[in-house]
C-alpha cells in the first residue's frame, strides 16, 4: 500500500434545479464551468493549473466529446490543467473521485478535480436511425446526384425526433419501471418509501438553515439554493400523490419518492494529504477505499439497481470492517425504494444493518435532485465534510447506484 494519501479538500456545486427550471437555457459545460469556477475562487486556484480534472456527464452532445475539458477551457483554472471525460452513468462523480484519488495514491498527480454535471434541459435529441444513416451518407457525398440519392432514402417518418429518455438498451424499461419490479419483488411498501422522501427533504431543509452548504454550494444563474427541496412536504401530501412507474394494484412509485429529473453540477477538490497541508487547506476526509460490482438483470436474476448491495461485502472485507462500523452512510436516493431495497438485501444477506439515524443526515438526492453525474461529487464533498465536523477517526460509507446493473461504494475516513 503506498504512504501517500487522497484527501478531500473541499467541495462546490451549483444549486440543483428541476429541468426545465432556471436553468433551462444553461448548456451542461456552463453548468460544469460554474462548479468549476466557484472552487477556484474558494481555493484560490485562479490561473493555476491543476495535474487533472475527471469529470463526466451521462447526457452528453457529440461536440462534448471531453466535456470536462472544455469546461477546464471555459474556468479561469490555467489551460495547462489537463483534463478528461469519464462515464459510469450514475456512478460518474464518484468514480472520478476514485479515478484521481488513485492517481494521488500512486503519485502521479498532487493535486486534482472530480466531479460530474448533468442538465436533463440540454440533453441531447437523437434522430432516427435511417435518417442518421442517410445524413452520413449526404455528408460524404461528393457530386449532386450522390446527394440527391441519399435525401431520396428519407422517408416523413424518419424525421420525428427520438425524445431522450432514462431507458436501458437490454430491456426497454426505464430506470423506473425497472425500479418498480424491485420494489415489488422485495415487498417495500409506499409508507416506507414516503417516510424516506420525507426524512430527505426534512434533513437538506435542516442543513440548508444551519449553513451546513455555504462553503459547498456557489448561487448561479440567480438560484441560491437548491430548488427541488420542499421543507413544507409532509407525508399526507406525498401520500396524496399517483404512482407513476409500475402497473395496477400495489404500484406505489411517485414523483415525492423518485428523483426528480435534475440540472446540476458538482466538483470535488483532492491532494496528496502533505500537499494539502503544504498549501494550507483542509484535509476534510481521506479517501480509502472503493469497490465496484455488477449485477445480472438483463436475464431477471439480479436487480438493475442493487449492485451495490454486492460490492458492500468485498469492500468491508478488504478493509476489516462492518457495516455497523460507519458514523455516516450515504446511500444514493435513485428512488425511496432503492434504498430501502438495498438495505433489506444487506440484512438478508447477513451483511448487516445500518442505523437510520445515520443514513443520509443532510439529504440526498430525493430532496437535492440528481443530475446523474454529479451526484457522486455531491455525495463525496457533503460526507467529507460531514467527517471533518465529526473529527478524526470518523467514517463514512458512500453507495451509489447506477444504469447498467452496476454500484460504486466507497469508504471515506476523517
Ligand atoms: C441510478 C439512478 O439514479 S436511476 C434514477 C434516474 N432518474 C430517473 O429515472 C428520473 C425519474 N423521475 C422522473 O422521470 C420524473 O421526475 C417523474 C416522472 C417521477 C415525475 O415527473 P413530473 O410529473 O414532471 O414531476 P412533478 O415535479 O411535476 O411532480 C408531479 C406532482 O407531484 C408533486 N410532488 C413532487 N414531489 C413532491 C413532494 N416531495 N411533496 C409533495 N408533492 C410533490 C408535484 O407538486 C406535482 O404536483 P402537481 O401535479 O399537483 O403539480
Amino acid at each position: 500500500m503506498s504512504s501517500r494519501n487522497a484527501v478531500v479538500v473541499g467541495g462546490n456545486r451549483t444549486p440543483f434545479v428541476k429541468a426545465g427550471g432556471k436553468y433551462a437555457a444553461a448548456s451542461a459545460q456552463d453548468l460544469m464551468t460554474a462548479a468549476l469556477d466557484g472552487l477556484v475562487a474558494r481555493f484560490g486556484l485562479s490561473g493555476q493549473r491543476v495535474d487533472e480534472v475527471v469529470g463526466g456527464a451521462v447526457l452528453k452532445h457529440t461536440r462534448d466529446f471531453n466535456l470536462t475539458r472544455e469546461s477546464v477551457l471555459g474556468s479561469a483554472l490555467s489551460p495547462l490543467s489537463p483534463a478528461c471525460d469519464l462515464q459510469q452513468a450514475c456512478c460518474t462523480g464518484l468514480e472520478a473521485v476514485v479515478y484521481v484519488s488513485n492517481k494521488i495514491r500512486l503519485g502521479q498527480a498532487q493535486v486534482g478535480i472530480a466531479g460530474g454535471v448533468d442538465s436533463a434541459s440540454d440533453a441531447p435529441i437523437v434522430v432516427t436511425e435511417p435518417l442518421r444513416k442517410a445524413l452520413l451518407a449526404l455528408s460524404r457525398a461528393r457530386s449532386l446526384p450522390e446527394k440527391l440519392a441519399a435525401l431520396a432514402k428519407i422517408r416523413p417518418g424518419d424525421l420525428t425526433p427520438v425524445p431522450p429518455a432514462v431507458i436501458e438498451p437490454r430491456t426497454g424499461l426505464s430506470m423506473g419501471e425497472s425500479q418498480a419490479l424491485t420494489t415489488k419483488k422485495w415487498g417495500i411498501s409506499r409508507a416506507e418509501q414516503d417516510a424516506l422522501s420525507l426524512a430527505s427533504h426534512q434533513s437538506l431543509a435542516k442543513a440548508w438553515d444551519d449553513g451546513f452548504f455555504d462553503d459547498l454550494v456557489t448561487p448561479y444563474l440567480r438560484v441560491a439554493k437548491d430548488a427541488i427541496l420542499r421543507p413544507d412536504t409532509t407525508m399526507e401530501a406525498l401520500g396524496r400523490l399517483r404512482p407513476v412507474f409500475g402497473k395496477g394494484e400495489g404500484a406505489s412509485m411517485t414523483a415525492g419518492n423518485s428523483t426528480a429529473l435534475t440540472d446540476g453540477a458538482a466538483v470535488v477538490l483532492l491532494a496528496e494529504e502533505e500537499e494539502a497541508k503544504r498549501r494550507g487547506w483542509p484535509v476534510l476526509a481521506k479517501v480509502v477505499d472503493a469497490q465496484v460490482a455488477a449485477a445480472d438483470y438483463v436475464n431477471g436474476s439480479d436487480d438493475l439497481l442493487l449492485a451495490p448491495a454486492a460490492a458492500l461485502p468485498v469492500l468491508l472485507e478488504r478493509n476489516n470492517l462492518s457495516l455497523g462500523d460507519f458514523d455516516f452512510y450515504e446511500f444514493h436516493e435513485a428512488f425511496a425504494s432503492t434504498v430501502l431495497a438495498t438495505l433489506k438485501s444487506l440484512e438478508q444477506a447477513g451483511v448487516g444493518t445500518v442505523d437510520r439515524a445515520r443514513l443520509n443526515v443532510a439529504g440526498s438526492s430525493l430532496a437535492t435532485g440528481h443530475p446523474f453525474a454529479a451526484t457522486g461529487a455531491r455525495i463525496v464533498a457533503t460526507l467529507a465534510k460531514l467527517l471533518a465536523e465529526k473529527g478524526p477517526g470518523s467514517r463514512g460509507l458512500i453507495s451509489i447506484c447506477a444504469a447498467g446493473g452496476q454500484g460504486l461504494v466507497a469508504i471515506l475516513e476523517a
